[in-house]
């Protein structure tokens, strides 16, 4: 693999589309790519009860472990493994599972709040922004969270309503204007073919990636100025 990687960040509302771009991406463009999701940096909860656990504002910035997700992605575009925390929606936590990741020649990070951290931004060559309509979102989301995640329909609107709408409006949706490019209606498949073949062009000439002078230093270095 060439070093530094390609890395791609997707950002959008809840049920925008986000892990279908990602996926997309990854079957089509022909290359290895490592897939980092934003969920599985939710902070560690174990010491609070599921109950307390259950109240938490899950899309507001705080409830991301940044620091941890800063020095992987930073491991991972430096041509080192990482051992990635999973998470558990059932139980609103981190299981006690890592997962070895390996780096590769594109690095896809996706989540609500992919391109919120300044740093993280800095470390992308590409931020991708997968705009939905909200109404679109709440019904792929409802059906998401009953079927795959064990959740009431009353707890899924309740939750929608008091903070994932409140935090999509205040700190996911903002970050559309830090996107080099906005996907409208997720899997939109011209913009697809376009982000794909974007991908390949900047793979098939290195010399042309932004991150080459950027990356001379870590993030984690580059935090402590
Ligand atoms: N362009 C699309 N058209 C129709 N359904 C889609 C499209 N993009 C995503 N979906 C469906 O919507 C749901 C949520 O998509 P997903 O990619 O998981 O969203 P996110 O990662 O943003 O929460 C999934 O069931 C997926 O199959
Ligand atoms: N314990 C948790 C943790 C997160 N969420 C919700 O997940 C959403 C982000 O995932 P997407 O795949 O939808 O992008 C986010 O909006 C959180 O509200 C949760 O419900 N429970």
């Amino acid at each position: 693999m060439s070093l530094p990687s390609f890395a791609i960040g997707i950002a959008g509302g809840t049920g925008a589309g986000k892990t279908t771009v990602a996926r997309t991406v990854a079957e089509t463009v022909g290359e290895a790519v490592t897939r980092i999701p934003l969920d599985n940096y939710y902070r560690d909860r174990s010491q609070l009860t599921f109950e307390e656990r259950e109240e938490i504002n899950y899309d507001h910035p705080s409830a991301f472990e940044w620091e941890l997700l800063r020095e992987q992605l930073d491991a991972l575009l430096t041509g080192q493994s990482i051992e990635m925390p999973q998470y558990d929606f059932e139980l609103h936590n981190r299981t006690d599972e890592r997962v070895t990741v390996e780096p590769s020649d594109i690095i896809v990070l996706e989540g609500i709040l992919a391109l919120h951290d300044e740093a993280i931004r800095e470390m992308l060559d590409l931020r991708v922004y997968v705009m939905t309509d909200a109404d679109v979102r709440i019904l792929r989301r409802i059906e998401r969270d009953v079927i795959e995640r064990g959740r009431a329909l009353e707890g899924v609107i309740d939750q929608y309503l008091e903070t994932v709408k409140p935090m999509h409006e205040r700190f996911v949706a903002p970050t559309k204007k830090q996107a080099d490019v906005i996907i409208p209606e997720g899997a939109n498949r011209m913009a697809l073919d376009l982000l794909i073949e974007k991908i390949q062009s900047e793979l098939s000439d290195d010399s042309q990636r932004p991150g080459d002078t950027g990356r001379e230093r870590s993030v984690v270095d580059q935090s402590m100025d």
